[in-house]
């Protein structure tokens, strides 16, 4: 049999996630696998994300080359994928799921509560940086872009005080013990898909979906289901401040699914907090109700974007 062509991105993450899904392909396909190169508008431009339609720009030249069967299967991160369906094209697994949280990587080792007042921590996430704001520690937060190795290097560089980056991407790469801190999701609730990969190929590709049902964790795939339900039904982009952590956990009669979630207005003064409880095979059904509960509570109006509700 030929090899399956498994289309990359780049940078230093992108290929070592992309290597990470092909040796699992190998080992339970059984099949020899051939890395791609893709380049997208996102690698391209220093813009920020979200002048370039977010980071949904990483996932569509991947899934182009899928379309025109360049390559036959991709990897992205799960967090990086917009919620809409994309026509042709199955999410066929979610593998295990690495550690959702965000870490601290901040000067001569200190934590968010030992930086000083005025401190500058970058981050380009809004979600994070509507949440360092409610901490309310009076912290400087900036936007910052580039790759985890740009971003670790501006705080070595002393640029930067601290950033904030998720613990998977850095412990990927190896380097997760150049974190200063991990943060409780109390404080910090990661991005919904946080940590997870996503292996999409062609709808058509029948056999190739089917046989990558192996590479499925199904208790990783019930999280991420519950967590981008409640981002779909809240209609937020990877641009708006919500936080979304679901895990399956063992009950007294089976698997329970939980679900923690928070909308923020973009200066954190303002959020609506909540979590729910359910069957791991409901997942989406408990996202979406409970970010229904959630818009009842008035979350859609705190995470619209700063000049809309300046108008409104
Ligand atoms: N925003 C880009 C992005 N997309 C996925 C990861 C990390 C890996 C993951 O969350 O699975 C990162 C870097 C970061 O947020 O620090």
């Amino acid at each position: 049999m030929t090899a399956l062509r498994l289309g990359t991105r780049a940078s230093a993450l992108a290929t070592t996630q992309s290597r990470l899904v092909a040796d699992l392909v190998r080992d339970r396909l059984g099949r020899d696998v051939e890395l791609v190169e893709i380049s997208t508008e996102g690698d391209r431009s220093s813009a920020p994300l979200a002048q370039l339609g977010g980071t949904g720009v990483f996932v569509s030249a991947l899934r182009e080359a899928l379309l025109d069967g360049r390559i036959d299967l991709a990897v992205h991160s799960l967090k990086d994928l917009p919620t809409a369906p994309c026509e042709g094209i199955t999410l066929a697994a979610v593998p295990t799921r690495e550690d959702p949280r965000d870490v601290v990587v901040a000067r001569d080792g200190l934590t968010l509560g030992e930086l000083p007042v005025g401190s500058r921590v970058g981050t380009g996430s809004p979600r994070r940086a509507a949440q360092l704001h409610a901490l309310g520690l009076g912290l400087e937060v900036t936007g910052i872009r580039g790759n985890v190795d740009t971003r670790v290097g501006k705080v070595q560089a002393g640029s930067y005080d601290a950033v904030l980056l998720a613990r998977a991407g850095l412990a990927r790469l190896g380097r997760v013990d150049e974190a200063t801190e991990v943060l409780d999701p109390l404080q910090m609730l990661p991005a919904p898909g946080q940590g997870a990969l996503a292996v999409e190929c062609r709808s058509d590709d029948l056999e190739l979906v089917a046989a990558l049902a192996a590479l499925e964790d199904p208790h990783s795939r019930a999280a991420v289901d519950a967590e981008r339900a409640v981002l779909a039904t809240l209609e937020g982009g990877c641009s708006a401040p919500i936080g979304a952590l679901a895990e399956v956990v063992e009950g007294e009669d089976g698997d329970e699914l939980w679900v923690r979630a928070v909308a923020l207005s973009h200066d954190g003064g303002l959020s609506v907090r909540m979590s729910a409880s359910g069957a791991p095979a409901d997942a989406a059904g408990v996202g979406s109700r409970l970010a229904g509960e959630m818009l009842a509570d008035g979350a859609a109006e705190l995470t619209a974007a700063p000049a809309k509700r300046q108008n409104a």
